[in-house]
């Protein structure tokens, strides 16, 4: 039998590894039941309620068989009602409980908010700094594209953002029109070449936007930068997978297939983008880089590498652009400048297709102020019917449906002394766009039908819900990128128009989902007509 004065010795030594055990089981504790369960009963006390949450795995349950059933099935017509579609719990929920209603996406509290001056107020700058990404949503993007601007939060996110916002200035983005006519160009000769009478055109368009955002912020080609985007899609793809189990204490750490796949892939990428970055850093280098090139000269990476080059200089210790920043940046602005842009060219012409009427208004205007050449940056200012167009596909289909804000501190939206919400700290506020740009209180009865024209009041500007267009979020963390995806839609739009007559085919299945972003499920079909052009 040990001795007093061994056992003692022995629970010295324990003593550390006791007190890091006893620390993580309080700090799980208070993550996933005495946080979620203190907001819940602050909501409660203002009135708001929500469906019972189950521990740990909240009502993660109801959300996926809601939304299993609503999407089961294609669309009966093609109509544009699909908030039922989409977001079936919020539809039951708001009806349920009212609005603001709060339900827990696993341990993590998420308050939904309608209410047009208290979103206007949380995305305002009054609470950029307090609020931002979740730990459940960093995670879940972390492996593709990790810490980049799209997840960072705080000062960090402010700094980042500070960096990269002047690459996409107006004056800047004239510079990028003709690279974006010539890949457009580039594009609708392929599919004419092709000879292709029927063509899914979503996958034709997800090229092209690749082939844009690679050409004017990375001075490279689709071609060349395949690798980059399919190891991105294969990344989101196993890391959704790999995220089911987030609300899992600890399961981040769980060894699965997934992430070993995840950190192989992961390696690949940056093994890529680190290899593309040093080449156009050796040809700034050489003073090699044409003066419209990324590099060195209007686009996102030559502001990136002169980032990199002025900490070097000023040998500044801890500079935010350091070489995993840099990595995770490129990975972000890959992500967020293809796909949403994509989807918006994917989701037009699908309605363009379907309404001859604004196809032939939309071909006419291009004819007229384009004259049969490549639209300039002269020309995008006149071009105010596909403007609205471009508004009324992002109204009815926002590639990104749900705002999330979490709130690092206590908030309160409103004033409080007439009713305002108090959000506490760790609660996450959910913007359902979706929702809002279906509101027929905001929009008329007439709100699922595509009419361009309701934004014609403002010569194709956003405004007429009166800030309730949210397709690119608002205030300080708006979309970075919201200038460049117009420009880019109308040029590839006018360029489109130009070359051909679209029809929807007999193959079209309408079948609205949300994956991430809300995309057609069976893509989308379109006859194409080729139409004659100016030699
Ligand atoms: C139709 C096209 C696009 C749509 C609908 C769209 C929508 C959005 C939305 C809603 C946000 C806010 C997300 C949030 O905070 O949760 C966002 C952020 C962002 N977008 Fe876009 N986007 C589009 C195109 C682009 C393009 C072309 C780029 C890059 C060239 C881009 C880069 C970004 C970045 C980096 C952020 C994060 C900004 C920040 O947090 O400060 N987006 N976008």
């Amino acid at each position: 039998m040990a001795s007093p004065v061994t056992l003692a010795i022995a629970v010295l030594a324990a003593l550390p590894l006791l007190l890091f055990l006893a620390k993580a089981a309080w700090v799980t504790i208070s993550c996933y039941y005495l946080s979620p369960a203190r907001i819940r009963r602050i909501l409660a006390s203002q009135g708001v309620q929500g469906p019972t949450p189950r521990p740990l795995v909240g009502n993660l349950r109801e959300v996926s068989a809601l939304v299993a059933e609503s999407t089961a099935h294609d669309m009966g017509s093609l109509s544009h009602d699909i908030v039922g579609r989409l977001l079936p719990h919020y539809l039951l929920w708001s009806k349920t409980f009212g609005k603001p209603f709060v339900y827990f996406y696993g341990s993590e509290p998420r308050v939904c908010v309608t209410d047009a001056a208290m979103v206007r107020e949380l995305l305002s700058p009054k609470h950029a700094r307090v609020t931002g990404k979740s730990w459940m949503q960093r995670q879940g993007a972390k492996h593709f594209i990790g810490g980049g601007l799209l997840m960072a939060n705080g000062a960090v996110w402010s700094r980042q953002r500070h960096v990269v916002a002047p690459a996409f200035m107006a004056d800047r983005l004239r510079g990028r029109v003709g690279h974006m006519a010539e890949c457009a160009r580039k594009a609708v000769r392929a599919l004419r070449e092709a000879g292709d009478y029927e063509v899914e055109i979503g996958a034709h368009m997800a090229r092209l936007a690749g082939d844009v955002i690679a050409r004017t912020e990375f001075g490279t080609s689709y071609e060349t930068g395949k690798r980059i985007f399919v190891l991105i899609e294969e990344l989101q793809r196993l890391t959704a997978k790999a995220s089911r189990y987030l609300w899992v204490p600890g399961s981040q750490y769980f060894p699965s297939k997934y992430r070993r796949q995840i950190k192989r892939l992961n390696g690949e990428l940056e093994q890529v983008l680190k290899e593309s970055i040093q080449r156009s850093r050796e040809i700034a280098d050489e003073g090699r880089a044409p003066s419209d090139a990324a590099c060195g000269g209007r686009g996102l990476l030559g502001m990136l590498l002169a980032e990199t080059e002025k900490k070097k200089n000023e040998n500044a210790a801890g500079g935010y652009y350091d070489a995993q920043t840099m990595i995770d940046e490129c990975k972000t602005f890959f992500f967020a400048g293809h796909e949403t842009s994509a989807l918006l060219l994917t989701w037009a012409i699908m309605l363009l297709s379907t309404h001859p009427e604004w196809q032939d208004k939309a071909r006419a205007e291009v004819a007229h102020v384009c004259g049969g050449g490549p639209p300039t940056a002269d020309h995008l200012p006149k071009l105010t019917v596909l403007q609205m167009v471009i508004n009324e596909t992002l109204r009815l289909y926002p590639p990104a449906t749900l705002l999330p804000r979490m709130a690092f501190e206590d908030i309160t939206l409103g004033d409080r002394e007439s009713g305002g919400l108090r959000v506490p700290k760790g609660a996450s506020v959910w913007i359902p766009v979706l929702a809002i740009h279906h509101d027929e209180a905001v929009w008329g009865a007439d709100a699922h039908e595509f009419r361009p024209d309701r934004f014609a009041a403002s010569g194709g500007g956003s405004r007429p819900g009166g800030g309730r267009f949210l397709p690119f979020a608002a205030g300080p963390r708006n979309c970075v990128g919201q200038a460049y995806a117009m420009v880019e839609a109308k040029v590839v739009l006018a360029t489109m128009l130009a070359g051909f007559r679209f029809g929807i085919s007999d193959e079209y299945r309408h079948a609205p989902v949300n994956v991430l972003t809300l995309r057609p499920r069976h893509g989308v079909p379109v006859r194409l007509l080729p139409l004659p052009q100016r030699s």
